[in-house]
């Protein structure tokens, strides 16, 4: 889009993003933690068959670290300078707190939870508590339960071992119902944890499209789709991955604690010292895994950097193919230098979680050690009673050992989690943008029907731009007419589509007024007014299905656009389905028109449809198709190139670095002694 357009009016922007700060939200993406194929598979497996990895043993997927992207200052100025949305009624409903990430969401599986500010690590206990506090809770509790059931388990096994002759009826009994508990509330803390994070993910998902759906436009563009991608699709599967180690861990810390509380029978001493031992071990653990979530944040923010690299890869394989040098450049220089990076960090990153996973073991099996070697000389011991304690602490090594083995995936995920609230809090939901989950009223038109004429006044919008430097765009006066075709003219970088985007108010005017017959268009009405429009854009997006359009003798009607625009022998319609979308541009164009006529709008606009036509059909959109959408009082707005039919126009205006030209009357080089042409009506 870069063309001469931009030398037009500049202006300092206190507020652009700079160099700098572009530089840095780049970096300020990414993923960590490279996962080893052996486990992905088989905790796969394990997830298919509804197990979860064995305590002690099972290793949670590594997969990749979660972080913030790097920018937390940069997010946070941008969050600065976005308005803070009012507090809707839903949102009170669904108890949203008000704030940047707030959204509002008709989605109603639990709270979202707090925005979070920027960097701020987010655990995933933490997030499961807001998301479902009662249900959480109570897995929680069956989880202590299982574990402890487990460790009077073990404490029956002590007492069967130490009984004399044959053991009592009680303890038979007794260890048969221990089992039976065990078994039970294991499973009730593994479903519901289960059934808990599964709409945990769910939400999140949803929240993330809810989120991009009502941010302003301009917002997601500035966040951009790569990053986006990113979280949907890598960030919630890093947090999904380390779910299932939920119930593991609670059971296991309970199994530490009742197994700690069945020493302070067993031996006052040893549970003391036990406790104490629990307490050096978590400290180290935390301290070194502390530098571990480091080197994975830093990890994630090389992943979008990464991810960049990799659209590269598959949206330019033509380029690439075509050019050695550059091919070997972005594989061997740029895409070689981020993935060791981001290896290096992922390396670094589990291999201190797993040092730290380590160091907790080695203070406990040094505590065993003392026990054995020390501690009958240190204190009065019986045999029986050291053989009691060791019995119980190796079992709680083994527990333990189950519940640390998860912390590497629980530091991805809390670092997954604090990205995702980073984009979301950068995706403030917009004024007048509409609830995601809003139909209806909006998509006939709404409180517009009969409108005849949408005017422009001192309407301006500005890209701020590098070095300090921005676009502007007017301020515009315009007028757009129903039964008038308005051709939209200009070079490259003009501020055609900007002013496309501007008319169809997916960019709300920065300054000046938007009105449909004298009525502004506000927050309040903004879906109505954008619902007045089909519009096929240059970047247009083709669904492969008639997504949203009525279905009375909407295939009736389709099929006669398909022959219409020659199509009819390249696509079918089943159902509400294109039997193919993988078509040449040209004839996707034509499929995004016919999709366009379906939805029968009042005012339509076409950014640069025609470009990619062949000269016959090019000839009959300009004579043919506009002409009739005009009759049909339709409002046409259609951003050209194609200066030999100008005259097909019944006004045109001319866009020069964000200007308008005069009149709307076409008297550039480009209209000289064309035919047809001629003032505003
Ligand atoms: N998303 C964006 N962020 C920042 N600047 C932008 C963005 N989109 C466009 N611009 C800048 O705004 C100016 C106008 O762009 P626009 O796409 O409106 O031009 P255009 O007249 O449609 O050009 P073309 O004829 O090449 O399609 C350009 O200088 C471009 O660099």
């Amino acid at each position: 889009m870069a063309g001469h357009g931009e030398r037009g009016r500049r202006r300092p922007d206190p507020g652009a993003v700079q160099p700098a700060q572009r530089r840095g939200a780049r970096a300020g993406a990414a993923r960590a933690a490279g996962a080893l194929p052996g486990d992905r598979r088989r905790l796969r497996l394990l997830r298919g068959a509804g197990q979860q990895p064995p305590a002690g043993g099972g290793r949670p997927r590594p997969h990749h670290a979660g972080a913030g992207d790097g920018t937390a200052g940069h997010l946070a100025a941008r969050r600065r300078r976005l308005p803070r949305p009012v507090p809707g009624p839903d949102d009170a409903a669904l108890g949203v707190a008000a704030g940047p990430a707030r959204r509002r969401s008709g989605h109603r599986a639990g709270h979202p939870p707090r925005p979070v500010g920027a960097g701020e690590p987010v655990s995933l206990f933490a997030y499961l508590l807001r998301y479902r506090r009662g249900a959480f809770l109570l897995a929680i509790a069956a989880g202590i339960i299982s574990g402890g059931t487990g460790a009077a388990f073990i404490a029956m096994v002590n007492q069967a071992l130490a009984a004399d002759g044959r053991p009592a009826s009680r303890l038979i009994w007794g260890y048969l119902a221990l089992c039976l508990a065990t078994l039970f509330t294991r499973f009730i803390s593994q479903a519901l944890l289960y059934r808990l994070s599964q709409g945990a993910i769910q939400q999140l998902r949803r929240r993330l499209v809810d989120g991009i759906l009502g941010a302003p436009l301009r917002a997601v563009e500035k966040v951009g789709t790569a990053r986006l991608n990113s979280a949907l699709s890598d960030d919630v599967v890093v947090i999904a991955d380390a779910l299932p180690g939920l119930p593991g861990i609670c059971s296991g810390a309970a199994f530490v604690l009742v197994a700690i509380a069945y020493l302070v029978i067993v031996s006052p001493v040893v549970a003391l010292a036990t406790g104490g031992t629990v307490v050096v071990g978590v400290l180290l653990y935390l301290l070194m895994s502390a530098a571990g979530l480091g080197a994975l944040k830093a990890a994630r923010e090389e992943q979008d950097v990464l991810f960049g690299h990799f659209r590269s890869v598959t949206e330019g394989i033509k380029e690439l193919k075509l050019h050695r040098d550059r091919r070997y450049a972005l594989i061997e220089r740029d895409l070689a230098t981020t993935a060791t990076a981001y290896r290096r960090h992922s390396i670094v990153g589990l291999s201190v979680y797993e040092g730290a996973t380590g160091g907790g073991q080695a203070v406990f099996f040094t505590f065993i050690g003392l026990l054995l070697f020390a501690f009958p000389a240190w204190f009065a011991l019986t045999d029986r009673t050291l053989a009691a304690c060791v019995l119980i602490l190796l079992f709680a090594v083994s527990s333990l050992q189950g519940v640390l083995v998860w912390f590497p995936a629980l530091g991805r995920a809390a670092v997954a989690l604090t990205t995702i609230e980073e984009r979301l809090a950068s995706l403030a939901p917009g004024d007048g943008e509409p609830a995601p989950g809003a139909t209806a009223r909006a998509a006939t038109g709404g409180g517009f029907a009969g409108w005849r004429r949408i005017e422009f006044r001192g309407v301006s919008h500005v890209y701020p731009g590098p070095k300090g430097e921005e676009f502007v765009l007017g301020p515009l006066d315009l007028d757009v007419r129903r039964g008038e075709i308005l051709f939209v003219v200009g070079s490259n970088g003009s501020g055609k589509t900007t002013l496309a985007k501007v008319l169809t108010s997916l960019y709300p005017p920065e300054q000046g007024v938007l009105r449909v017959d004298g009525v502004a268009v506000t927050a309040a009405n903004r879906e109505d007014y954008r619902n007045l429009f089909s519009a096929v854009f240059s970047d247009f997006h083709l669904f492969d299905s008639l997504l949203g359009l009525p279905a009375p003798d909407r295939t009736a009607k389709a099929e006669h656009y398909l022959r219409r625009l020659q199509l009819n022998h390249k696509v079918r319609i089943t159902g509400d389905r294109f039997s193919t979308t993988a078509l040449s541009l040209g004839q996707r164009k034509r499929l995004a028109l016919l999709v366009a006529y379906l939805e029968d709008r009042d005012c339509y606009l076409f950014d640069e449809w025609a470009a990619d036509q062949d000269p016959v059909f090019k000839d009959f959109f300009y004579r043919e198709l506009l002409p009739e959408l005009r009759d049909r009082d339709k409002a046409v707005v259609v951003i050209s190139h194609d200066d030999q039919y100008f005259h097909a126009a019944d006004r045109l205006v001319r866009l020069e670095y964000g200007q308008l030209s005069e009149g709307g009357t076409p008297d550039g080089p480009a209209m000289a002694g064309r035919p047809g042409v001629g003032p505003a009506r």
